[in-house]
This record gives C-alpha cells, structure tokens and sequence, in this order.
C-alpha cells in the first residue's frame, strides 16, 4: 500500500511538473504557477502535491529544452523503454488522463461517452505522443493509417488552449464568441476533405470547452467563412495551405494569429514535398517569430519518407522527437489487409474486372459468408479516368438487369478534383453513409479519409510511388477492421511497380477475377466474363465521345509513366480505347503535344487535329492540343489566389494542390505542381514525372 501511495504522490507530482514546465515553455513562468497550479488541485487534495519550485537550472526555455536529447528517435519499444525512465507509466485509459488532471474533463467525457466519440483505449501512437506534446516538444510522429493520429494531436492540443492563461475561457462561455485574432493553434491539411473532417472531430473533442473551431478550405465561399470567424473568433484554425495563406496574408481579414503557439501539419510528407513546401514556408513567415511567441510544431503521418527528413529538420526544433511507431523490419501496411495483385490482361479488362470482385463478394455473402457489404474506393490515376470509369458503371446501374442483380444497392459516387466542391463534399458525405458502394476517386481521397467499413481498395493502374501505395490502402481496415487490398496492374507496368512498391506483401491472384484475363473482343457466351463484359460494351457506348477523348489525353501521361516502354504503353491505351471503350479508333493527339511527350514517332499514336474543341458533354472541351486545355483540371491553384476563382465553376481550378485537377498525375496529388501555370504544356510536363 505504501508503495502505492507513494507511487501515485510521486506520480501526481510528476503530472504537476510536466505541465508547469509546459506552461513556463510558452506562457512564461509566472503564467506557469496560475495555469497549473488549479488544474492539478482540482483534481487531489492539497496535502497530497509536494510543493513545488522551479529550479533554477530550468528557469530558462533553453535548459528546459535541453532536457531532451535532440533529435530522439523513439521506436515502440525504444520509446516504452524512455517513458518507463521519464514517467511512471504510459497511459494507456484516456479516463486515466482525465482523473489526473492532464486533459479537461469535458473533453475526456465527450471521448468517452457511450453517447459521444465511445473511444476509451488510446491507440499506441495517442499513448506515445499526448504527454508529449502536453509538455511542448515538438514531434514528428509516424504512425500505421487509421491509428488514431488526429486523436493524437487534437487532443493534447486542446489542452494547451485550454491551459493558455491568457485566455478566459469563463468569459467566453458566456459570451460564446472570440477574437479572429485569438487563433493558439494552426492544423494544415492537404486536401479540403480532410480539413474537414479533422474540423467535425475537433468540435466533437472540444464541445463544451469553450474553445472555438474553424476552418478555411479552398473551394467554399470566402467570404461566408471568412465573416464566421470574425464574428465568433477562433481559437483552433483547420485548413488546407492556399485558403490559408489567403486569409492569414491579406490584412483586410482582420484574421492573424499573433498568440499562436501549435503548428500541426496532418499528411506532413506531404505538405513538406515539392508541391506544397513553399506554401507552408510561406505560412510560416505570416504566423509570429518563435523567437519571440515560442511554438511547438507536430508532424503526423503514415509515411515519411527519407526526402522529407531534410525538411522535416528544418521546420522542427533541433530537439524534436520522433516517435515511429512501425518497426523498421515491419511492413508499412496492417497484416489484416491482405493485398491482392491481378495481372489485367490489357488496360480495358480493369473496370470489368472491379465489377467481378463486387460481384463474387456478394455472391459470397449470398451463400452464407459472414462478409461486410461491398463497400469500395475505387482508385485511378488521372481524374479524367475517374469520370469516365463512374459514367460508365453508372450507366450500367442504370440497366434492368443490375437493379435485379445481387448489387442492386451498391451506390456508385465520384471524387476528383474536377468536380465542384459541393459535389465533392456531397459525395464524401454520401460514401460515408452508405453501407454498399463504390466511390471512383481520384487521389483527393488517398490521404487521411476515415470512411467508415471500407472493405476494399482497388488501385487500377500502379500508383506514381509507394507513399500513395500505401495510404491508398490505408482507406481500408482502419480502427483495427478487416479489409482487402487490390492492385491491378498491366504487364507493361511491371518494372514500375518492382521499382515504387518494392517489400510490400502483394500476392498474385489470377483466378477470382474471371474478367481480368479474357480477352474483350473475343468473349464468347460460354466465358465467365460474357455477362460482365457486355455491361461494359453497352455501359460505354453511352458515355461521350469527348468524355473519352478528354480521357485520353489524361492517360497518356500516366501510362507512358507506369509503363517502361513507351509504345507498349500507346498500344496497351489504344486497345482500352478501341475494345473497352469502343471506340472506332483511338484518338488524335495534336503534333505540339506529340512532341512534348516525345510521342510523335512512337507507333500506334495519332497525330492530328481532329479533336473538335467542344463536344456535347458539355466540360469536356478539348481544344486541339496545346491551345485549350478545356477538359483537363487546370489545377492552378484554385483556392489561393482568392477565393473568388475557387469552387464553384463548373470544374473547380484546382482548389488546394493536394487535390488538384491537372491532368492525370500532375492532378489530384500534386506533388509535383508548381503554381499557376499558362497552359496545358505544362500540365502534360508534369503528368509524366516520376
Ligand atoms: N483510441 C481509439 N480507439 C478506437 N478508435 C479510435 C481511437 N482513436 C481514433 N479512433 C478512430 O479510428 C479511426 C481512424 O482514426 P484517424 O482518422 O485519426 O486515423 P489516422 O491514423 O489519422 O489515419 P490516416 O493515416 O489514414 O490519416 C477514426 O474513426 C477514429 O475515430
């Protein structure tokens, strides 16, 4: 017993010192002894807490800085082995956090509670960071998709607000409003959605707290966004990069974050990569010098690959930690998703054989298999794919025969960055609620998305790097649920994808996908495959000729990219033009584009004119080449240079680079992006670079 009462006064101590030290780390020391002081009392006795002094060898940032070894890679067991010297124990309750005075209550209720966000257990990576980052370090923290990051940085997060003495949170409760200039922490995300939804669960943690969330998101109105946070105030900005720096730069706002003391950047690999690192810089300068209001900063992601590192050093305190929670030796991905590699036969066998994996895993639950409903993301490498692979299953949806058929629930959505952002939140919103599905998206969704019971992941195409690779899987088999994973990839694509995705546990499947392997033009009645090919013959000769126009051009430069030779890559598109989509012939590429993509004496490739420069689909315009870029997301950042040229045109400009148009690879990722750019030269550049 007595080692226990001395456990638990020792411990409380500890708690006592750690958010002093917190305290004193950014509000100074003084603010220190009046933020910790009541927080820790209120939660035991007086007579329990040893007094507590500041000793004089941590009266400075510096010393306390010097605490900790800088840079501190913390492996699992490396980092169980730190928190077992540094601490008494690691919490693993997030009750415990709550009855010891290191998060608020309120906030701990409203994850607990059977009625609210029901979480009780922190994952590892929430175990490992939220004392952490309640000290004030700053982190970068990897962790598996789907572990609870957003807990993990929301959560201590709010506590430092909420620990903030300069803010009062009893006047606010009455009066429910703040200052546009109150903003203490700043969360940057790459695409609009999931800015979003790391906003909807920031105000489930926060509720009843008083503290204040907003977000700024490319391709929603402006100005309605901008006038709620100044009139209610922020306290927590959620946003991606270019609303951002729109807001934060233009004075006329009145929103500025002169008291800011968290940057938290989700997807880091991502916003420190080529297509966003000059924006976050940039961020950077508009928020105030840490010199003077000293900032912590926190990275999260799935993925950091070594490239960013330099980056990662250069935006984080020389005494940052790195808390990594998947072992070097391990693979990136969770063992319970299986994943699954079908060799396609020609590109034009892919749609048909997604309709048969949705097929058979109804047929399975038919007979009786205890399976989830079909529920999938269907990724592919250019938006103009992704429309056009919607278009047609959804004129398939349309037919007799499949709303008689075993999938006649499966809701068909799409998400690309072309589409408006109201039908792109639609759609979200949609594929969240539905039980069965599939949603056609491009790489908007890759990053972050936490659409509950995804069963499947199916890559059409091999994705431009391992990075995407990976959180593309990560949309399945999240919060610790099942979930497959499936890659179809042509032979053609086969050096591409040794080379991206390498050591990764893909196991070949040639035999539950009747439709990857036969040969389009030659099914006859007795095949498998015949019902499901003939949907699509039908299915595609009721999408417009310009909708697969556009669509060429898009796949061009990925498959050109993916494919290590380049008239492999044009014969293996023309035949997906000609026996998938039924084309006569497939079509033109103007001379100029040809020669950009280094295209015009490859065999197989037409070079002409004679793309008409707008056809009936309406947003489908082509132009000839080099002249319109029409069809194409411009991906010219949209959401930055004010918000007037966002959303809500008929296919958005782009919006935040994440999620960007661009045809094909420049598009929805971005990674490669560079700003506003004059025309489509530029995108095609971009689309073929790996
Ligand atoms: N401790 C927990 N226990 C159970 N579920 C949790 C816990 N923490 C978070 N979750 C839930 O797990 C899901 C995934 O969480 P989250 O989106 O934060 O994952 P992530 O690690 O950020 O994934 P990604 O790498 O894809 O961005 C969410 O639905 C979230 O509510």
């Amino acid at each position: 017993m007595a080692r226990i009462s001395f456990f638990s006064s020792s411990f409380i101590f500890h708690r006592h010192y750690l958010i002093m030290l917190s305290t004193i780390r950014r509000f100074g020391a003084s603010s220190a002894l009046r933020a910790s002081a009541p927080r820790t009392l209120s939660a035991r006795s007086v007579a329990q807490l040893p007094k507590w002094q500041a000793p004089a060898s941590l009266s400075s940032l510096s010393a306390i800085r010097s605490l900790h070894s800088s840079p501190t890679l913390f492996s699992a067991e490396a980092a169980q082995a730190h928190a077992e010297q540094t601490e008494p124990r690691r919490h693993t309750e997030f009750a415990a956090l709550g009855s010891e005075g290191i998060i608020n209550e309120n906030v701990i209720k409203n994850i607990i509670q059977p009625d609210r966000m029901n979480i009780s257990t922190m994952t590892e990576v929430q175990s490992l960071t939220l004392n952490e980052i309640v000290k004030g370090n700053d982190i970068l923290a990897q962790a598996k998709t789907g572990t609870g990051k957003t807990l993990a940085f929301l959560v201590p997060t709010l506590q430092n607000i909420l620990n903030d003495p300069s803010i009062d949170l009893k006047a606010l409760a009455r009066r429910r409003r703040s200052a546009p200039t109150e903003i203490r922490a700043l969360i940057i995300s790459p695409t609009r959605e999931l800015a979003e939804q790391i906003a909807v669960e920031a105000k489930k943690v926060a509720f009843g707290t008083g503290v204040i969330v907003q977000t700024a998101v490319g391709g929603t109105a402006k100005r309605a966004g901008l006038q709620k946070i100044q009139n209610e105030g922020c306290h927590l900005l959620i946003g991606t990069p270019g609303r951002l720096k729109d807001i934060l730069s233009d004075p006329w706002t009145g929103v500025s974050a002169p008291k800011l003391n968290t940057l938290i950047l989700d997807e880091a690999d991502r916003l420190l990569d080529q297509g966003f690192s000059a924006d976050i810089e940039e961020i950077q300068t508009l928020l105030p010098n840490p010199n003077e209001v000293d900032r912590q900063t926190l990275m999260f992601s799935a993925t950091v690959p070594r490239e960013v590192m330099q980056m990662v050093r250069q935006t984080l305190k020389p005494d940052f930690q790195h808390v990594n929670t998947v072992r070097e030796d391990e693979v990136p991905t969770h063992e319970r998703v299986p994943q699954k590699l079908v060799y396609l036969r020609g590109l034009e066998n892919g749609l048909p054989a997604l309709m048969d994996l949705a097929k058979s895993w109804q047929a399975r639950r038919e007979a009786g298999e205890d399976l989830r409903p079909f529920k999938a993301i269907a990724y592919f490498n250019s938006t103009a794919e992704t429309k056009i692979s919607a278009d047609a299953f959804n004129n398939i949806r349309r037919t007799r025969e499949f709303r008689d058929s075993n999938l006649s629930n499966l809701s068909i959505l799409e998400i690309n960055s072309r589409l408006t952002q109201q039908a792109r939140t639609r759609s979200a919103d949609s594929f969240r609620r539905a039980t069965e599905g599939i949603l056609f998206s491009s790489d908007v969704t890759a990053r972050g998305m936490d659409f509950p019971n995804v069963t499947h992941v199916v890559q059409i195409g091999i994705p431009r790097d391992r990075e995407t690779y990976i959180h593309r899987i990560g949309r399945t088999g999240r919060a610790g649920k099942e979930g497959e994973g499936w890659l179809f990839a042509h032979q053609g694509e086969r050096d591409s994808m040794r080379r991206r995705l390498r050591n990764l546990p893909l196991g070949i499947d040639s035999t539950t996908l009747p439709s990857a392997s036969a040969d389009l033009a030659n099914v006859t009645e007795d095949s498998p495959a015949f019902e499901t090919v003939n949907q699509f013959k039908e299915a595609f000769e009721q999408v417009e000729t310009g909708a697969k126009v556009a669509s060429y051009m898009g796949q061009l430069g990925t498959t050109t990219g993916n494919f290590g030779d380049k008239r492999d890559a044009v014969q293996a598109l023309n035949n997906l033009y000609v026996k998938g989509y039924g084309m006569p012939s497939p079509p033109e590429i103007s001379p100029r584009v040809a020669q950009l993509m280094g295209l015009n004496r490859i065999e197989g490739v037409r070079v002409g004119n004679g793309m008409r420069s707008r056809d009936d689909s309406g947003g489908f315009s082509r132009g000839s080449g080099s002249d319109r870029r029409g069809g194409f997301d411009r991906g010219d950042r949209g959401d930055r240079g004010g918000f007037s040229r966002g959303g809500d045109r008929g296919f958005s400009r782009g919006g935040d680079r994440g999620d960007r148009g661009g045809f094909s690879r420049g598009g929805d990722r971005g990674g490669y992006s560079r700003g506003p750019r004059r025309a489509l030269d530029e995108d095609f550049t971009n689309s073929f670079r790996f």
